[in-house]
């Protein structure tokens, strides 16, 4: 379980995060969703320690990352897998070495068992016949399934995605969603989603938050969404239902 306990944040004058609360449980998969510029990728940077926060307290099963030891961050590190906007890889790496890359940081494993694990997490996104071509070779939604193997090639606990659906097309974009929830599902890990994807919420949604300038506005799931009083939350639906629209989707 992840716990989030008043997180602020301020760039310069800007306050991004005005004190955000939440808390996020294994096996599920949860949604930050709001506008651009509202705070969702500096939030999930806070959780993940790429921005220090001004305030708060981030528990990782009651291990405060913000203020644990070195031994502890690192600890708590190496139980998280990330899948970065763009999926992040390696242009110069094979689909297999890009997955490998996390155990040839950070363990002591074998060869044999590097290569085992690998295997594994290509085998589980459905990519074990592309494990020799370069990332330039393969569709978006292919490079997406690297980057989600990657990101579970260490077993992790934690599993955090920025934008998973972005540039791709609808059909790809939920079985990229499915393939999350399946992961998140099967190996009970925490995941933690920011997407602006009307469908997503629609289809994974089992816990959603919706921050709005920095504030949490809301809180539900995929079922209560289309029927909270929140105007900006209604504001933020329709407009985006109305970009779907326009997009022919
Ligand atoms: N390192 C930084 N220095 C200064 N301002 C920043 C920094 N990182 C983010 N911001 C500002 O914080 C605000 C929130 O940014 P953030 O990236 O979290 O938005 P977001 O909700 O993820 O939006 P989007 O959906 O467009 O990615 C923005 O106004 C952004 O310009």
């Amino acid at each position: 379980m992840i716990e989030i306990k008043n997180i602020q944040k301020k760039f310069g004058d800007r306050q991004v995060l005005a004190g955000i609360d939440g808390c996020f449980q294994p096996g599920e998969t949860s949604l930050i969703i709001g506008g651009s510029g509202t705070g969702k990728s500096v939030l999930l940077k806070c959780m993940i320690g790429l921005v220090q926060p001004d305030l708060g307290e981030v528990l990782y099963d009651g291990r405060n990352f913000l203020t644990a030891d070195d031994d502890t961050r690192k600890a708590i590190r190496r139980e998280m897998g990330v899948l970065f906007q763009g999926s992040a890889l390696f242009d110069s790496k094979s689909v297999f070495d890009n997955v490998r890359f996390p155990l040839d940081m950070l363990t002591t494993m074998t060869e044999e068992e590097k290569v085992e694990r690998a295997h594994a997490s290509l085998q589980r996104v459905g990519l074990e016949n592309a494990e020799q071509r370069m990332p330039s070779e393969i569709s978006g939604g292919m490079k997406k399934r690297v980057g989600i193997a990657r990101a579970i090639v260490m077993n992790p606990k934690y599993l955090f995605c920025d934008e998973p659906n972005s540039g791709l097309d609808p059909l790809t974009s939920i079985k990229i969603d499915q393939l999350i929830k399946e992961i998140t599902d099967e190996y009970k890990i925490t995941t933690v989603v920011i997407t602006h994807d009307m469908n997503s919420m629609m289809e994974i949604g089992e816990k959603i938050m919706f921050l709005y300038e920095g504030n949490k506005l809301w809180e539900g799931n995929s079922d209560t969404l289309a029927h909270s009083d929140v105007d900006r939350l209604n504001e933020f639906i329709y407009a985006n239902k109305l970009l779907r629209e326009m997009e022919g989707k």
